[in-house]
C-alpha cells in the first residue's frame, strides 16, 4: 500500500499533529491557553490568604513549589535573601504544598512570638521527627521521646524535658560550669601548648577544630572517650562527615537506623554517624561512662535514657548528639575568631595587650575575666557566621490567632514558623550600613542582643551559650599568645551560605596558614571564667 499523506491526526494523534502544522496550530494554541489559565489560577491561588490576619504572602513563580525548591537548592541563603529583599515585611507567608511557612524577620516580633504559650507555637512537636532522621532513632525510642515533652507543673516529666533541665542546670554560669571550663583549659594547655608547628602550610579550620573536638570529648567523656581514644582510626573524620551531611539526613529521612533514601542523600554522613554510634556503644558496654573522670552530666544523661527504657545503642545515638552540640559550633566559631584576629595586625595587637600575657612571668598567664574585646570578637564572629533559624510549629490543628503588640496574626495549624536569624544578622536596619563588615566594636557599644540570634531564643535558646563563649575566648587567647600565624593570601573568605543553616557557616574556600611559635613558655593559669557579658 502506498504511503497515505492524508493519514488523519486521529489515527496517530501525536505524529499527526507534527505532520500537519496547519491543523496543529489551533490545538497548540488551545493547549497554551489551558496551561496559561491553569498557571494563572495556581499563581492566584497561592496568593490568597487563608485567614484575614494571615501574614502577607510572597508568591513564587512556580506556584506552591517554588519556595520549597528554592530552600532545597539554595539552602539558608534563599530565605535570608527573601527577607533582605522585603525589609518592609516583618513577617511573611511562603505558600507550600498543602501548607504554609511563615518567616519572621523582625527581631521584636520574634521575641514576642517566642514568648507565646507552647500550646500555640512550639518546637517540641518537631523533635521526634528531626531526631529520628538525624540520629536514626528506632520507633520505640521515638515513641519514648514523644511522651510528656512539654509538661505543665505537676504533670509527668518525659525524657526530653528531664534531659533539657539537666543540661540547662549543668551549663548555667556557676560552680559546675566553671569545673567543666577548668577541664577545657587543662585539655587546651596540653593540646595547644604541646603543638609543634610543621614547616608546611596547614588548613586553619582542620587545625583549630581538632583542638576543640579533642578537648571537648576528653572534658565530657574522659580520657578514654569514644571519639579520640577508641582503637579505631578515623573517628574524628567520621564525626565531621556526619556534621557535613546533617542537612541531607534531615531532608532525606532515614529513621530506624537510616533508610535507603537517607543513605542516598547523605551516604557519608550516614556512615560516619553509624561508626560513631558503634564506638559510643562499645564505650558504654565497657562502662566508660562510669569512670571517675567522666563528669556527672554525662553519667546522668545515660542514667536518664536507660530509666526511660532506651536500648544501649539508642543511648549511644543520644550521646553522639551531645558530642555534636558541644563541638561543632564552638569549633567553627573558634576558627573564625582566630582567623579574624590574626589577619588584622591592629586587632591582634589590641587583643594581646588586653590579655596582658607578655610580662616577665615564668609562664604564659592571662586573666580572661573582663576581657571585653575578645568577647566582642566572638560575638561578631557569631553574628556574621550564623544564619540559623528558630523553628516552631503551629500547634492547634485549626490554626491560631495571636495578638502581638496590638496586632492580630493568624497562623494555619501544623504550619511552620521560622525566625530567620540570617536576615536579622544581615539587615542594615539592625546593624547599620557596614553590616557586612567584621567590626567587633559594635559589641563594645552596648550592642542590642535583641538583634542577635546565634544561640536561638525562647524555648530553643542554647543551654551551652555561656560555656561556648568562654571556651572560644579561651582558645583564641591561647592560640594568639602562643603562636605567630600568617594567613596565606591574607584574605578572609566568604561564608558558604548555600547549605541548610544548622550550624555556624564554614568558609567557601580553604584557609591555609603558616604557624610558628611566638612564645616558648609553658601555659600557666588563664583564669577561664563562667562570666560572660550576656
Ligand atoms: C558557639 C557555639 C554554639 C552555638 C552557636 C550554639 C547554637 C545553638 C542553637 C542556635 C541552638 C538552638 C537550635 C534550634 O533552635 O533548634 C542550640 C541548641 C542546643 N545547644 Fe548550642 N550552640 C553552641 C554551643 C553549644 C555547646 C558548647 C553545648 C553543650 C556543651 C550546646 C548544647 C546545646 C543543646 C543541648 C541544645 C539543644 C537545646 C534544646 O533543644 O533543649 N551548644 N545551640
Amino acid at each position: 500500500m502506498a504511503w497515505n499523506h492524508t493519514s488523519t491526526p486521529l489515527q496517530v494523534p501525536l505524529l499527526g499533529h507534527l505532520a500537519s502544522p496547519s491543523s496543529s496550530l489551533p490545538v497548540v494554541a488551545a493547549l497554551a491557553v489551558v496551561l496559561l489559565t491553569t498557571y494563572g489560577i495556581l499563581y492566584y491561588a497561592q496568593t490568597v490568604r487563608l485567614g484575614k490576619n494571615e501574614p502577607p504572602v510572597i508568591p513564587s513563580r512556580i506556584p506552591f513549589l517554588g519556595h520549597v525548591l528554592g530552600m532545597l537548592l539554595q539552602g539558608g541563603r534563599y530565605v535570608k535573601n527573601l527577607g533582605l529583599e522585603n525589609p518592609h515585611l516583618p513577617i511573611f507567608t511562603l505558600p507550600a504544598p498543602l501548607s504554609r511557612i511563615y518567616i519572621v524577620t523582625s527581631p521584636s516580633l520574634a521575641l514576642s512570638l517566642q514568648r507565646l504559650p507552647l500550646t500555640s507555637l512550639s518546637f517540641t512537636p518537631l523533635i521526634p521527627h528531626v531526631t529520628k532522621r538525624v540520629l536514626g532513632l528506632n520507633p520505640h525510642t521515638v515513641e519514648v521521646i514523644s511522651r510528656d515533652m512539654d509538661p505543665s507543673p505537676g504533670q509527668p516529666v518525659g525524657f526530653l524535658a528531664e534531659m533539657a533541665d539537666l543540661v540547662r542546670e549543668t551549663l548555667a554560669p556557676g560552680e559546675t560550669m566553671t569545673g567543666l571550663l577548668s577541664g577545657m583549659e587543662k585539655e587546651f594547655k596540653t593540646l595547644i601548648g604541646g603543638y609543634v608547628p610543621e614547616q608546611k602550610e596547614i588548613g586553619l579550620l582542620v587545625w583549630i577544630r581538632h583542638f576543640v573536638a579533642v578537648a571537648t570529648a576528653r572534658c565530657f567523656y574522659g580520657e578514654g572517650n569514644p571519639l579520640t581514644a577508641a582503637e579505631e582510626d578515623g573517628l574524628e573524620e567520621a564525626f565531621w562527615e556526619f556534621d557535613h551531611g546533617l542537612g541531607g539526613l534531615l531532608v532525606g529521612g532515614g529513621g530506624g537506623g537510616g533508610g535507603l533514601w537517607s543513605g542516598w542523600t547523605a551516604k557519608r554522613a550516614y556512615r560516619g554517624r553509624e561508626r560513631l554510634v558503634k564506638a559510643v556503644e562499645r564505650w558504654l558496654l565497657e562502662g566508660g561512662h562510669e569512670r571517675e573522670d567522666v563528669p556527672p552530666v554525662v553519667k546522668k544523661r545515660v542514667e536518664i535514657a536507660l530509666k526511660h527504657g532506651w536500648e544501649l545503642k539508642e543511648v549511644a545515638r543520644s550521646e553522639v548528639s551531645f558530642l555534636f552540640a558541644g563541638i561543632v559550633n564552638t569549633a567553627t566559631t573558634s576558627f573564625w575568631g582566630v582567623l579574624q584576629v590574626v589577619n588584622d595586625g591592629g586587632l591582634l595587637g589590641e587583643v594581646r595587650r588586653e590579655l596582658g600575657v607578655d610580662g616577665g612571668k615564668e609562664k604564659i598567664e592571662g586573666g580572661l575575666r573582663d576581657k571585653v574585646l575578645l568577647e566582642a570578637v566572638v560575638n561578631e564572629c557569631l553574628r556574621l557566621g550564623s544564619d540559623t533559624y528558630s523553628t516552631r510549629v503551629v500547634v492547634p490543628k485549626e490554626g491560631v490567632e495571636v495578638e502581638v503588640k496590638g496586632k492580630e496574626y493568624w497562623f494555619k495549624g501544623g504550619a511552620v514558623v521560622q525566625i530567620s536569624g540570617g536576615t536579622i544578622h544581615a539587615s542594615k536596619e539592625n546593624w547599620g550600613e557596614d553590616v557586612r563588615e567584621f567590626k567587633p566594636e559594635r559589641f563594645l557599644k552596648g550592642a542590642n542582643y535583641k538583634n542577635f540570634r546565634a544561640f536561638g531564643g525562647g524555648q530553643t535558646l542554647c543551654p551551652g551559650r555561656n560555656f561556648a563563649v568562654a571556651v572560644v575566648r579561651l582558645l583564641i587567647a591561647m592560640v594568639v599568645t602562643k603562636f605567630e600565624i600568617e594567613v596565606v593570601g591574607g584574605r578572609i573568605p566568604e561564608k558558604e551560605d548555600g547549605v541548610l543553616p544548622v550550624h555556624i557557616l564554614e568558609p567557601k574556600e580553604r584557609v591555609m596558614v603558616k604557624v610558628s611559635v611566638r612564645d616558648g613558655r609553658e601555659f600557666g593559669d588563664f583564669g577561664v571564667t563562667d562570666r560572660t557579658g550576656r
